[in-house]
């Protein structure tokens, strides 16, 4: 196997109705940039949730920082999902705890919410233009407030690669352009950045900004897009 930081290896998946994705082979190099597309139901989210472990491979292998996760236990397998920072489609907020109490979420369940946290999370929310709604519940805040606040949850507990699921989905062009640009800027920490999206002009807008490849799932299969997009 190579040095990815995750590598799928002749990956098939189905959820029981007929094969979804099929002999998919990639690997996410540390530091790079990747934007995954294809039409709506061609296994975005799917892939997505393979690369995290939310889902087993139907065959083949899947390895996240050197480890074969079929072989890795419950307790590694937790270990591994920390380094990884998922932003989901549907963000998933608990609506009766606040916008801080939401983001810091990660770090209570990970036994990491001690002192100076609290600097860290203000910090944090304040790069995303989040600083003055610490105390906001999520039903008051704007798609976008809820896309900056769901990356901002995503990279709490400082993970090594970045998968972001439609993260610009419901936003007029100027916030998604933001969100490109925090994403672009999480790279040049040197993270490893994942977005599915099925945006074309957010690829073409992220091309000046970064050197990102570009899959695209079809016929159940991924393949590196070409320059025609
Ligand atoms: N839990 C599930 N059980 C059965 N089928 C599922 C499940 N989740 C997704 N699917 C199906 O798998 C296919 C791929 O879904 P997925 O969400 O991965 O696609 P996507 O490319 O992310 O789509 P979109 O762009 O619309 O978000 C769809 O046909 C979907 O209905």
């Amino acid at each position: 196997m190579g040095t990815g930081v995750i590598e799928l290896d002749n990956i098939s998946y189905n959820y029981g109705g007929g094969e979804l994705l099929s002999d998919v082979s990639l690997q996410l190099q540390p530091g790079s940039f990747h934007f995954l597309t294809g039409p709506s139901g061609a296994g975005k989210t799917t892939l997505l949730k393979l690369c995290y472990g939310a889902l087993l491979p139907t065959s083949g292998r899947l390895m996240a920082f050197g480890e074969d996760i079929a072989t890795t236990d419950r307790d590694q397998m937790a270990l591994l999902r920390r380094r990884i920072g998922v932003v989901h489609q549907d963000c998933r907020f608990l609506d009766h705890m606040t916008l801080a109490e939401n983001v810091a979420l990660p770090l209570m369940v990970s036994g990491r919410g001690e002192n100076g946290t609290q600097e860290n999370l203000t910090e944090l929310l304040g790069w995303v233009g989040l600083g003055g709604r610490l105390e906001a519940h999520p039903p008051e805040l704007s798609g976008g407030e809820r896309q900056r606040a769901a990356l901002a949850r995503a990279v709490i507990l400082s993970p090594d690669v970045v998968l972001a699921d439609e993260p610009t989905g419901n936003v007029d062009w100027e916030m998604s352009q933001r969100l490109l640009h925090l994403l672009v800027e999480l790279n040049r920490m040197g993270k490893t950045v994942l977005i599915a999206t099925h945006d074309l002009s957010l690829i073409r807008a992220a091309k000046s900004q970064v050197q990102a490849r570009v899959l695209r799932i079809a016929q159940r299969r991924v393949q590196l897009a070409g320059a025609d997009l």
